[in-house]
Order: structure tokens, then sequence, then C-alpha cells
């Protein structure tokens, strides 16, 4: 019996959960070492990433080979080492909750930023747009539609949200990312059309979510169609980007750049059309994201204390 393509599915240590559209889900292992390009990585598979597996005499699948990434999502760390999220991604789907807990537009635009330059489109996905008026709603949509991104809005209590959020999704490997408590379990059950993960109840004293996620993994549908749930997370790290790659991040700074007149110009600190227009021109909520996000750059350690995964509290199944 020869090779196999599977895509890694799930972690549990020294065990991966392998997915192919033959085989459905299986265990495997990793007999010796995977040369690896990159030898910085810590592991040598995430989620999303393609391998080559094949049945040892004993029945035991065992991976011989990672393909190559198409691309990847990643976070620094302060120590300076990128711990690799994710691979081989269509999508990024952002959940923001409109309510209980609300999500800080920080945190999109923070995700916006990481998601530009690993060429990961992004989409934005309200979620409990129940908890809300109409005319939040549309005002919420509108102000990211504007800056050119793919937005919609839904409700998980009722049927009406799933087929235009299936649309969406549908044929594509979508990573789901947001605060804890915001839906991300309670969409995936929903595409599942069975519980595959145990939700959890919103703390009634904090309105933030009680964690249930603990480590990523993805769930195969119909039609090419991959969800990646991952851990709520309370900020996203953007170490990563230099700090032009942070200025050109943001589609309204892009539309000035052609004014500038050398490439480090913002960093110069002289007439750069984008700093002109983030200091004159730009949403104040929006300018608020970048100053927060040139303050991580410049001040590391500080942000990322708070840049860790939430922990986790509570058995998934
Ligand atoms: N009103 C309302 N409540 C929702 C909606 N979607 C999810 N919830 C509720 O919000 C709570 C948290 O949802 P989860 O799906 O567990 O959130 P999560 O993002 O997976 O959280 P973590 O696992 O901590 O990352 C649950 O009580 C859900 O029933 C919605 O559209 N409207």
């Amino acid at each position: 019996m020869g090779k196999e393509l599977f895509t890694i599915a799930r972690i549990f240590g020294a065990y991966y959960e392998i997915y192919s559209e033959a085989t459905s889900y299986a265990l495997a292992v990793l007999k010796g070492k995977l040369r690896l390009k990159n030898s910085n990585e810590r592991h040598p598979f995430v989620v999303g990433d393609m391998i080559l597996a094949e049945k040892s005499s004993g029945e035991e699948w065992v991976i011989s080979e990672r393909l190559e990434r198409k691309n990847y999502l990643t976070r620094k760390s302060d120590k300076g080492d990128s711990h690799v999220l994710c691979a081989n991604l269509d999508q990024l789907a952002i959940l923001a909750s409109c309510k209980d807990p609300e999500t800080k537009p920080g945190f999109i635009d923070r995700l916006l930023a990481a998601s530009y330059h690993t060429e990961i489109p992004p989409l934005i996905i309200f979620t409990k747009k129940d908890l809300v008026s109409q005319e939040e709603i549309e005002d919420r949509e509108t102000y990211y539609r504007e800056l050119g991104y793919d937005v919609m809005s839904v409700s998980l209590l009722s049927e009406e949200s799933i087929l235009p959020l299936w649309e969406k999704i549908r044929g594509k490997r979508t990573f789901l990312c947001g605060n804890s408590g915001v839906g991300k379990s309670t969409l995936m059950n929903h595409l599942h059309q069975k519980t595959v993960q145990r939700t959890n109840l919103v703390s009634g004293s904090t309105k933030k979510g009680k964690h249930t996620t603990t480590n990523s993994f993805a769930l195969f549908l119909e039609g090419n169609t991959v969800l990646i749930d991952s851990p709520g997370v309370k900020e996203w790290g953007i170490l990563h980007l230099t700090p032009n790659e942070l200025w050109e991040s943001f589609p309204e700074l892009r539309r000035v750049k052609e004014g500038c007149r050398e490439i480090y110009c913002c960093e110069l600190g002289s007439e750069c059309p984008m700093r002109k227009y983030m200091n004159e021109t730009m949403d104040e909520t929006r300018k608020k994201s970048l100053e927060s996000m040139i303050e991580s750059l410049e001040n590391p350690y500080r942000v990322t204390r708070r840049d860790h995964w939430s922990k986790a509290v509570t058995k998934r199944y």
C-alpha cells in the first residue's frame, strides 16, 4: 500500500489525527525526525498541514513527509520565536460578537493587519446580531465594508443565518478566530448539524465567555469545506510585522501611499502622506487601533504579556 495524502486535523502530543476523504479520520505518528527547511519551527506540524502517510505493518499510520505550505498564520512572541497556528488557509473568519461579550474594534483591526501580509483574505462575521438593533448591525457592517472588507452578521440562535454563512465558507478552508465566547463552537455545531463541541454559557457576572475550546482542530464538511476552530484569544500579536508592513495593512492608508516619497518616510517622521492622513483624516477608532499596534511594535514585552491564548478550563466533547 502506497502513501496517502492527508490533512492534519488535530494534534494530541505525539499523536496526530489526520483526515482524507478516502480514509476519513485516523490516528498517526511521526517516526524519526522530519527534515524541515526551517529548523526554527517548534513543532513539525500544525492543523491544516498536508502530509503523506502510509500504513506500517502494525496497521499504524506513519507520517513521512509534510508538503510545502501554501500559507500559514503566525504570531510572534516577545522572545522572538514565531508560533505557527495553522496552515493552508483560504480564508480567515474573524468572529466579532456584537454583545456579551462585545468584541473591541482594536481586536478586529489587529487581525485584519495580521492577515493582510499572509494574503489570507479576511471575512468579518458579526455574531449575536439578535442582541442589538438592526441599525447598529448596519452601521457595523457599513464601517468595514467601506474599508473594502467582506462582512456579514449572523444570529446563531436561528436557522436563517446558516444558508448565507454556508455560501461564504463552502469549498474553502476557513480558520475561525475570535475572543472567547463569541460563538465559534456554536457556529461549528450548526454547520455540522450535530454537537461536535460543547458550547459553554457566558459568565453572568462578566459577560465574558467561559473558556471551552482547548486547541485548534479541523472539521471536514461536504464539498471540500473545512472549518478550523481555535481557542478564544484575548489579543492578537502583530510582532511579526515590520512598522512599514503595519502601515500598509490599513487599506485607507494604502490608498494614500502612492504619494509617499520614499519607502520608509513614515518611519522617518517626514511629511509622509500616510502619517498625515492618520493625523488629520483617519477615523478615530481606526487611528487608536493603529497607534496601539505601533506601540506594540515599539514596546513588545508590555503587550505580549496579554498576548497568550486564553487558558481553557473545560473539556471538549
Ligand atoms: N444570543 C446569542 N447567543 C449566542 C449566539 N451564538 C452563540 N451564542 C451563545 O454564546 C455562548 C458562547 O458561545 P460558544 O460557541 O461557546 O463560544 P466560543 O467562541 O466557542 O468560545 P470559546 O470556546 O471559549 O472560544 C453560548 O452560550 C452560546 O449559546 C448568537 O448568535 N446569539
